[in-house]
């Protein structure tokens, strides 16, 4: 039975670099996938990974109706075994409706890729309809990890390493990103909670408030 499966982790723990994998071995098998994207860091039409992997994506604009998309493409000649969903937390709902009809009319497997919860931990209007939705929820088996060592399951963004609250939800970047940009981090919900980045629990760890108060 056809699926559609939501790949789901933190930034930064290897989705895109799955997507490419599972879109080499089929492909290395002579299936053709229909790769979408939505603003990739590596620019527009790009699937591109942090290991240096990168594939042409059809960049998906506003409003577009995938699964017209794909049927145009089909009539036009055009082949597609299996789709390929990258950056689908930027995707809208009414988009991944349209994924759902793909594996339901058209038989194909629909593989979505994306970070559930922004930088607020609020669920992405198209990560919470892939959740409804979804055949399958598979959560990565790379654990990203908060600079505790635990878990990261939360997204944080940073403006020079402090983590910051307020702003629009959709602001492409990275992690590891030069002071004063804005950037990310991943964090567990106990540091995510208390706004604890890896710069801020240095800077306390050295502040002369919390070093040993020296005998009178
Ligand atoms: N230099 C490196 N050596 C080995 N693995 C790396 C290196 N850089 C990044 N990675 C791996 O790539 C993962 C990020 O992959 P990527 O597909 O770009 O993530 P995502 O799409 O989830 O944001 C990291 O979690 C890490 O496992
Ligand atoms: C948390 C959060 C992230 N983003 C952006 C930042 C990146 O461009 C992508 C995630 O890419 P990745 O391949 O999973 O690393 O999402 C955002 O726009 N808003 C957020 O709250």
């Amino acid at each position: 039975m056809p699926e559609l499966v939501f790949f789901s982790g933190t930034m930064d723990c290897g989705k895109s670099t799955l997507a490419l994998q599972i879109e080499h071995n089929r492909s290395t098998r002579g299936l053709v996938g229909m790769i979408f994207t939505r603003d990739d860091r590596a620019g527009e039409g790009k699937l591109s990974s942090r290991l240096g992997l990168v594939t042409d994506a059809v960049e998906v604009e506003d409003g577009q109706d995938l699964y017209a998309y794909i049927v145009d493409h089909l009539s036009q000649g055009g082949r597609a075994d299996y789709v390929i969903a990258d950056e689908a937390q930027f995707l809208a709902p009414g988009q991944i409706d349209q994924l759902a009809r793909v594996v339901d009319d058209l038989g194909m497997d629909v593989y979505a890729f994306g970070i559930t919860t922004d930088f607020r931990s609020k669920l992405f209007p198209g990560s919470q309809r892939l959740v409804e939705l979804a055949d399958r929820i598979e959560v990565l088996q790379v654990e990203a990890l908060c600079w505790c060592g635990a878990r990261a399951t939360h997204n944080a963004r940073t403006v020079g390493g402090e983590m910051v609250v307020e702003g629009a939800q959709v602001v492409v970047g990275d992690v590891n990103q030069a002071a004063g940009e804005i950037g990310y981090e991943v964090l567990c919900r106990r540091h995510h909670r208390r706004r604890m980045t890896a710069a801020t629990s240095r800077a306390a760890a050295l502040s002369p408030d919390v070093l040993p108060v020296p005998p009178a």
